[in-house]
Formats: structure tokens, sequence, C-alpha cells
């Protein structure tokens, strides 16, 4: 084994064809995912320069942003947007023409790429793999080396196998002890992305360490490493150990038999060596992390349930300082003000950061028995994935959701990134488990908190943000 590498150089220099003069590296590209969104022009200009595509069993499709979320056995008639029906249709035409697989709406592994992929087996260890989407980044949950690229890149990797780019330094977190009861990953990744800020990993790959880490399951490794871009970092990986063997072991594209065993072989050199080094290391105790809550436009503007809205004197610049205050006025909320207490009008359960079984079940377990807050306008629970909504279902979830008041939806992004029918009016408060809390991401004039599931539950049936640790039994 190679001696004092760290886990992204390993499989950084695995990959590496060429390096040229000014330093940009080759790197080959295992794994290629792709949706409607990014896919349409790549297709088109590899169409007009006639270029193959150099290996399409790479590349695996669906369409997850602007699918509605209901009305699905309506086919095209269930798509109230005819431009997202066009993109939708474009990709299956892409994906037939060129032979490429996909996943389509009525294909039970269907689902948000990031989820529906990992889940059949699709995302192995050791992989590099990029995709035209900036939440790549959470398949370094299995040691890979996860990127999102953009439209043109998506064209380059269609044709070469390759991309072209400079290496990333490297950053570890480390998070030290156990999380606290009721404390999840997605409170950990926005804890972590409040401390680091939101450019504070610019320019870095990062690897997530320490007892915290490997303790999480890989839905909680997949939220954490999901919003590593929400820090800037281009990507975010957990070394492979018996967590991720298990999960990986028997889904359908896993390697099987002798293959599963001498993939093992190789798996199990993916951390990094004692003795590795980073180009920047932070350190965190996981004891010190309580449920979070953002309250401003940017991820990064998040406190601790219990802790008050910042004031503009606790600013630490004057950028900081305008950015708050344009923040307080867009988000309807003052400095020195409790969270808990703005009213929520909607909830939304859902995206490739929370969409999971796992996720689903916190919630069930919080509003199993209660009801929605009666102000509520709307809850939504979306499962990231075909399959996460049959395990759900197989389980009851749907039901207990359902009684207290939730609507249960079919698979895709949803109210995430308002591409698609389920969106925020204008002024409207939203608790969500999704992943960016930008001016307008859920619906023009909305507004959006980000949580974890089980706080999104809480807040759904207190009508605005509450501790949930008091409602879960410890
Ligand atoms: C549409 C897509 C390119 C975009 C992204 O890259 O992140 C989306 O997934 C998002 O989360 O905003
Ligand atoms: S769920 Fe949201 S963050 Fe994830 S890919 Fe879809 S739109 Fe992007």
């Amino acid at each position: 084994m190679t001696q004092g590498m760290n886990l992204f150089d390993k499989v950084w220099f695995e990959h590496q064809v060429s390096v040229d003069e000014s330093g940009n590296a080759l790197l080959y590209i295992d794994r290629h995912i792709i949706h409607e969104i990014t896919s349409a022009q790549a297709f088109d200009g590899l169409r007009i320069a006639n270029r193959p595509i150099w290996r399409k069993e790479s590349l695996l499709a669906m369409a997850d942003h602007q699918v509605p979320t209901q009305d699905r056995e309506l086919g095209d008639a269930g798509f109230p947007d005819k431009g997202a029906l066009i993109q939708v249709k474009t990709l299956n035409d892409n994906c037939e023409t060129n032979d490429v697989a996909q996943y389509g709406l009525d294909d039970d592994r269907h689902g948000i790429v990031h989820v529906a992929a990992p889940e059949q087996g699709a995302v192995l260890p050791g992989m590099t793999l990029v995709c035209g989407d900036s939440h790549s980044s959470t398949h370094g949950a299995f040691a890979v080396l996860a990127q999102g690229i953009g439209t043109s890149d998506v064209e380059h990797v269609m044709a070469s196998q390759c991309l072209l780019q400079q290496k990333p330094k490297v950053m570890r977190i480390v998070v030290n002890g156990q999380l606290g009861f009721g404390v999840t990953a997605k409170d950990l990744a926005l804890y972590l992305i409040s401390q680091i800020g939101c450019a504070g990993a610019s320019g870095y790959a990062i690897e997530y360490a320490g007892d915290a880490v490997q303790a999480l399951s890989m839905e909680g490794r997949m939220t954490l490493c999901n919003m590593s871009i929400e820090m800037g970092a281009r990507c975010g990986m957990v070394a492979f150990d018996q967590t991720t063997q298990a999960y990986l072991e028997g889904l359908p594209n896993a390697p099987k038999g002798q293959d599963w065993q001498q993939a093992l072989d190789y798996w199990q050199t993916l951390s990094s060596d004692t003795g590795a080094t980073f180009d920047a290391e932070f350190v965190f105790e996981a004891a010190d992390i309580a449920p979070q809550v953002s309250w401003g436009t940017k991820p990064d503007q998040t406190i601790a349930i219990g802790q008050t809205i910042p004031s503009l004197a606790q600013a630490s610049s004057s950028v900081q300082s305008s950015d708050w205050a344009r923040a307080y006025e867009y988000m309807g909320v003052g400095a020195d003000a409790c969270i808990g207490s703005y009213a929520i009008d909607q909830v939304f359960i859902g995206s490739c950061t929370n969409g999971r079984l796992e996720d689903i079940r916190a919630v069930a377990e919080v509003v199993k028995g209660r009801k929605l807050a009666s102000h509520i306008k709307r809850a939504m629970v979306v499962p990231g994935s075909a399959k996460v909504k049959r395990l759900a279902e197989s389980e009851g979830l749907d039901k207990i959701l359902v009684e207290a008041g939730f609507q249960w939806r079919e698979a895709g992004c949803s109210m995430c990134n308002a591409m698609n029918p389920d969106r925020l009016e204008p002024g409207e408060r939203c608790a969500s488990t999704s992943n960016r809390n930008f001016e307008g991401r859920q619906g023009l004039g909305g507004r959006t908190h980000l949580v974890s599931p089980a706080m999104a539950a809480a807040a759904a049936i207190a009508g605005h943000f509450v501790d949930v640790r008091q409602w879960q039994e410890n």
C-alpha cells in the first residue's frame, strides 16, 4: 500500500492521465450521471461535431428536476409545464438515440440522481464520478472522487471520458466524539458550514473524518458530503469502511462473487494512510453541535435552535454586515430574535440532501399520532427515489405522515429548487430539508429555513421552529 497518502490523492492519482506545464491534469472519469437540465446541449454538441460518446456504459440518465411529483399516472398530461415535458422527452430521445441507460419515470429505480444512482450500486468506491449538477459531491460518501461539472464539461466527458482540471488542495475536517441525541448528519453539515463559511473550502477537496463521521450511516454520510459544495468545496469524501461495505453488498450493480472479493481488496485501501498530510485541517467536537436552523439567505447564516439571530454588531466585516441586513429584510426576520418566534407556512421534506429512508423514518417518528399545526398551508414529504417510496410504504410510514396531514408524493427534486410545480408563494416561510436557502430558491419571494428532517417535522406540528429533542424519546 502507498505510504502517507491521503484518500483524495489515492483516487486522484489512480485516474490522472497526464499533466501539462501549467498544472492542468486530465482525469479519467469512471461514472457519468446525467439529468434533463444539463445534458441536452452536450448531446447537441456531439451531434453537431459528429462525435460519438466515448464510453456510453459509463453513463446513467434520469430526469429529476422538472418532473411533477403528483399526477404521474397521467403521463404527458401530468406535466402542467410543457417546457418541462420537452426537456424530459429530449433526455429520453437522446438516451434512446445514443443507447444510454436511463431510469425512466415509470422505472422502479427512478429518482433524484444523487439518491437513485447510489442505491442501485451504480456508485462504487474508488471511482471518479461527474454529473452536471453541483450536489454531485454527495457520492463522495462512498470514497468516490465525485464532482459537479458544467454543461460544456458534460460534453467533454461524453466525448473523451476525461476532465481537464487543476488538482484541488485537500482539507480534512475531523469531528471527534459522538453527535448528541437528536443531532443528525444534517445538523453536522449545517454547523460545519456556519463555522467554515460559504466560501471557506473554495479550491479544496474535503475529507470528513473522526469518530462522529465514522458513526454515520451511508445515508448520513451522503447528507454530509452533499453539502460540501455549500462551503465552496469541489468535493467531499469519507473513507471506505464496514458501513460502506454493508451498504453495497448485494446491490444490483455492485460486483458479485470473485469480483466482489477483488473489489473489496482494493476498496480496503481507500482511506488516508497514517501520516498522510493535508493542506488545511479543522477539528470540531461533536458534543458542541445542537440541532441547527438557517435564518438567512446563505447556508452559513445558520444558528443552533435556542440561539438568537445575530445582530449586525457581531458581523466580522462590512460585507458580512450588509449581507446580513439584506437577509433580515428578505427573510422577514430581525436581529436578536428567536428563530422560533416566526410562524411557518409550508414544510418540505425531501431533496438529494434528505430524501432517503432514514430521513422519512425520522419524520414519521416525530409526527406519529400528531397533527400539523392548523395554520400550515402545505406540508409535503417527497421521497428521493421510487425505491425510497416503496420501502417507506412497506414500513407504513406513508400512512403515519398522511394521518398527520402531510402530502405523500412521487420522487423528484420537487420544492428544493422550484423548477417544477412545487413552489412557495412570495413571502411564504418554509421549513425545508433541502440544501440551499438562496433568495427565490423555492419560489419567487419564498423564505427557506434549512433544517434536519426531524426539525422540519417538529416545526410542522408546532407551526414554528422548536427543539425537536424535547419531542423525541431518548
Ligand atoms: C439544475 C442544476 C444544474 C442545479 C445544480 O447544479 O445544482 C440544481 O441541481 C440545484 O441544486 O440548483
Ligand atoms: S434535489 Fe435540489 S439540490 Fe438536489 S439535485 Fe435536485 S434541485 Fe439540486
